[in-house]
């Protein structure tokens, strides 16, 4: 039922490419010089702190207002082109619904003025599960419904881009879950998913990339598996001093580090077998070692303190 909603984009080429993005408020300079790269199929997260220039970079995105500088391509054309934006879908901060009207007929009201066929409307309920609900009024609808009918209301031209803007803010729990599940539904269906989030577990739940801006500027765009990094195995050994000694002998000084009563190690996981072995046999008591995974927020932070220090 799903299958006319895959957003397929056949030439393999970006879906959004920016270059050298610019935009400047007066004296704030909301947007520094951002580069971007969507591909066809992934689920993009942009990430970053309140008033990072997520909500900026994706107004122009969709044309809603004009950068300062910078090249920006969407679906190979200018944001804001009549034919762009009828193959982008997007949901920038919070959707305006008629209140006393049900979530059907609104979306039929935006249907017939998009021109698109009726039976759009009940596929697109269908998918973001509001079907049960169509026929209440949107003033009644909990605000997880109503962001939910914000993306069916995206998703109503069948577009081959969605682009959402904090889809889970300000929503509780359960409506976080339903609105990642949809977004992950959404990916999984071929179509191109552009979302800003400034949680860090969320796009790690939900994205295949993720790109990082700090006050305006990117400072990192890679996977999400790469951006968490090499792996650090926890040691808690007895003798400690010795334990450290010993492993820094074994892989170089700043590959181990002490951090509360465990020394933590930067070691390939090859090695990892070796690394008990020796400490072992040189009569050290090991009493835990076990690997773990620098959360992405580790990663954010150091990125954007690397950021601040190439800044000041
Ligand atoms: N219309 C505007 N006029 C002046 N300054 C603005 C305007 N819109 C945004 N800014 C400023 O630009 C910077 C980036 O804001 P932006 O809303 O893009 O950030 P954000 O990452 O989306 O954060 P948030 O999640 O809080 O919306 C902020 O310093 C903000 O105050």
């Amino acid at each position: 039922m799903t299958g006319s909603l895959d957003g397929m984009n056949e030439t393999g080429a970006p879906l959004v490419e920016v270059t050298g993005l610019t935009k400047r408020y007066g004296d704030t300079l909301a947007v520094d010089g951002v580069d971007l790269t969507v591909l066809p199929g992934e689920v993009y997260g942009f990430l970053g702190p309140n008033g990072a220039g997520k909500t900026t970079t994706l107004r122009i995105l969709t044309g809603l207002i004009a950068p300062t500088s910078g090249d920006v391509r969407v679906l190979g054309g200018a944001p804001g082109q009549p034919d762009v934006l009828g193959r982008t879908g997007s949901m920038i901060e919070s959707p305006a619904f008629y209140p006393y009207l049900s979530g059907l007929d609104n979306l039929r009201l935006l249907a017939e003025y998009a021109e698109v066929p009726r039976r759009k409307v009940d596929e697109v309920l269908e998918l973001v599960d509001l079907a049960d609900r169509a026929r209440d009024r949107f003033s009644t609808y909990s605000l997880g419904m109503k962001q939910r009918l914000g993306v069916a209301a995206a998703l109503l031209k069948d577009p081959e881009l969605v682009i959402l803007d904090e889809p889970t803010n300000g929503l509780d729990p359960a409506g976080m879950r339903d609105m990642r599940r949809l977004i992950r539904e959404l990916g999984s269906g071929g179509r191109t998913v552009l979302l800003s989030s400034h949680l860090l577990g969320e796009v790690q739940q939900i994205c295949d990339r993720v790109g990082i801006i700090n006050s305006g500027r990117m400072v990192a765009e890679h996977n999400v598996e790469e951006l968490r990094g090499e792996q650090e195995l926890v040691v808690r050994a007895a003798p400690r001093e010795q334990a450290q000694s010993i492993l820094t002998n074994f892989l170089g000084a700043g590959a181990v580090h002490q951090y509360d009563e465990t020394l933590r190690v930067k070691v390939q996981p090859e090695k990892v077998a070796e690394v008990n072995r020796i400490l072992v046999e040189a009569g050290i008591a090991v009493s835990e070692l076990h690997s773990t995974e620098r959360a992405l927020e580790d990663v954010f932070f150091e990125l954007t303190s690397e950021e601040k220090a190439d800044v000041g």
